[in-house]
């Protein structure tokens, strides 16, 4: 959709400085390299760049206007209108929307919350819709998928998109008859206002936990990151058995209703009555959170329960291998309460020896490492520490904090910094009855190291491992 810049701008405050005013806007970025002809640029500083010192290549590359949030006396543009706004990352998510012709008002929106569960969450609620014949959207960390079929689309693979793909995501939504869309809204993208001028019907709150308080700047901006949902939706639906959840909403002033493991939206519903498909009570709670939002959408639970036990788990999460006997567990666990969920529901099912292999991610929250170590050791007979996306810290360091959950000394744990051959170590150790558990990576398929992002699946290593294992054993018996 093509405006007018005055039309534009005309609700939002700002003050314009220089260049023509009543020009043609196409589109909108504060990406210097997407910007196209007729685009608004957005300079914003972040914590790595400034967007001011990309405003010339934004100019070379067809900017029209440029958005700031600050005065500065350098590097603006004279010849086109410079606009200064109160803030930037609201202006974008504002423009964008506007650009995009507001899709999400045409749109049921589903935007679901919490530390750990968006994902599988989300995914349970489009597979409900499905099931009741709604075609629906699911948009989240493993990217956009309608009825369940992944669609090609030109996204930064993030758990809750920039606005500035986001609305025209929605645009195509509607355009391909769409009508109900569940997001994943991560802490960081409701702070950076993702998601602020999308308007959202429901709001689901599932967990709080520990993460991302470093990138926030500690807990509590990171609990007022998940408080901003409240104000964007018309009712919460919010996990009764999670007292952080109950904390953050008192006093809010959106009316919730509540799930929990034999309740789905405020009425009884026992999940002894039906045969559920997943493992682990988390996952059973991320059942009822799904069955809740269906509840309050105004699906009768005649209509939902023959689709319920045909859930299926994202790619990734409690993703089973099974060879000679070994188990092998693919887990996207990458905070302590996943980690131990999926260990304490593991360790409930295994009758041989539990091996743990996981790290931690490199620039995310160090205080999660020690946390994870510790559980990773109370629950396995054998752990593995090894490099889960170091990013630009150094790999031995992280697995070092990791180690000072259990004080760095313990028989069974062994560091392997190269994730391979972590995962080969796990397996070839295996004997049958044992279970090996592949805990961080999940449906990733790559590993971000200083040196740049190489093509990793744990899925695949974990296979190959499985394999050559089988095929050394043969030759081995055949060889006696
Ligand atoms: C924490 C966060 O939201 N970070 C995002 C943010 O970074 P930033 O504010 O520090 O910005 P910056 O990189 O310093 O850049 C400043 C400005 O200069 C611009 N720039 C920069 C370089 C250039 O050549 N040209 C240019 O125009 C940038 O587009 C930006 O507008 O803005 C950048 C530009 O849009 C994003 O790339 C970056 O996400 C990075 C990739 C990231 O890793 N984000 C993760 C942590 C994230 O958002 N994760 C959440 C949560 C996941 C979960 O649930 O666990 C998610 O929703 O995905
Ligand atoms: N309700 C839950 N409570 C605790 N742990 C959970 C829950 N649901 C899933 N998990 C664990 O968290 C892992 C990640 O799950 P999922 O991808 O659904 O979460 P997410 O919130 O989308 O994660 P991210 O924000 O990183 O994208 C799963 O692999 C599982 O180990
Ligand atoms: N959305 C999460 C995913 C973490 C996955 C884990 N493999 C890691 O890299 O820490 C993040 O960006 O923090």
């Amino acid at each position: 959709m093509v405006l007018l810049l005055p039309e534009l701008l005309k609700d939002w405050p700002c003050t314009v400085h220089g260049g023509d005013f009543r020009i043609d806007i196409t589109g909108i970025t504060e990406q210097s390299v997407r910007v196209k002809k007729g685009f608004i640029f957005v300079a914003r500083k972040g914590t790595r760049y400034d967007g001011i010192a990309h405003i010339d290549e934004a100019i070379q590359k067809g900017a029209v206007a440029i958005i700031v949030d600050r005065f500065t006396l350098t590097n603006l543009p004279k010849n086109i209108p410079v606009i200064i706004v109160p803030d930037c990352k609201k202006f974008l998510s504002y423009a964008s929307a506007r650009l995009a012709g507001d899709p999400s008002k045409e749109l049921t929106i589903i935007g679901v919350t919490g530390t750990n569960g968006k994902t599988t969450v989300t995914h349970f609620i489009g597979q409900l819709l499905s099931g009741v014949g709604v075609k629906s959207a699911v948009v989240g960390t493993t990217g956009v998928f309608i009825d369940g079929e992944e669609m090609d689309v030109d996204v930064p693979s993030m758990t809750t998109f920039p606005a500035e793909y986001l609305h025209p995501l929605l645009k195509r939504c509607v355009e391909e008859s769409v009508t109900h869309v569940v997001l994943e809204a991560s802490s960081l993208g409701l702070s950076s206002c993702r998601l602020d001028h999308c308007e959202m019907d429901i709001g689901l709150l599932l967990n709080i936990g520990t993460d991302h308080h470093e990138e926030h700047g500690g807990e509590t901006a990171y609990l007022m990151a998940k408080q901003r949902l409240l104000s964007m939706v018309n009712v919460m639906v919010v996990n009764e058995e999670d007292e952080n959840c109950i904390s953050l909403i008192k006093g809010a002033t959106v009316p919730s209703v509540f799930f929990g493991l034999q309740t789905a939206a405020g009425i009884p519903f026992p999940q002894c009555e039906f045969q559920l498909p997943v493992q682990g009570d988390f996952n059973r709670l991320n059942v009822m959170a799904a069955i809740s939002a269906l509840l309050v959408l105004g699906y009768s639970t005649d209509e939902l329960f023959p689709h319920i036990t045909d859930l299926k788990l994202p790619e990734g999460r409690m993703q089973k291998l099974e060879r000679d006997g070994v188990m092998v567990f693919i887990d996207f666990a990458h905070t302590p309460d996943a980690l131990q969920g999926v260990l304490q529901a593991l360790s409930e099912m295994c009758y041989g020896r539990l091996i743990t292999v996981f790290g931690c991610g490199g620039e995310r929250d160090r205080r999660k490492r020690s946390e994870m170590g510790e559980l990773a050791v109370y629950y396995s007979s054998n752990v593995l520490v090894t490099s889960d996306n170091p990013r630009n810290e150094d790999p031995q360091s992280i697995i070092e904090d990791i180690m000072e959950g259990f004080g760095g000394e313990c028989s069974a744990v062994e560091a392997e910094l190269d994730r391979r051959t972590a995962i080969r170590k796990a397996v070839f150790s295996a004997a049958p009855g044992d279970i090996v558990l592949i805990a961080g990576k999940g449906h990733e398929k790559t590993q971000h190291t200083a040196k740049g992002l190489f093509p990793f699946s744990d899925l695949l290593e974990a296979e190959k491992a499985l394999l050559e294992k089988t095929y050394l054993y043969s030759e081995e018996i055949q060889g006696q």
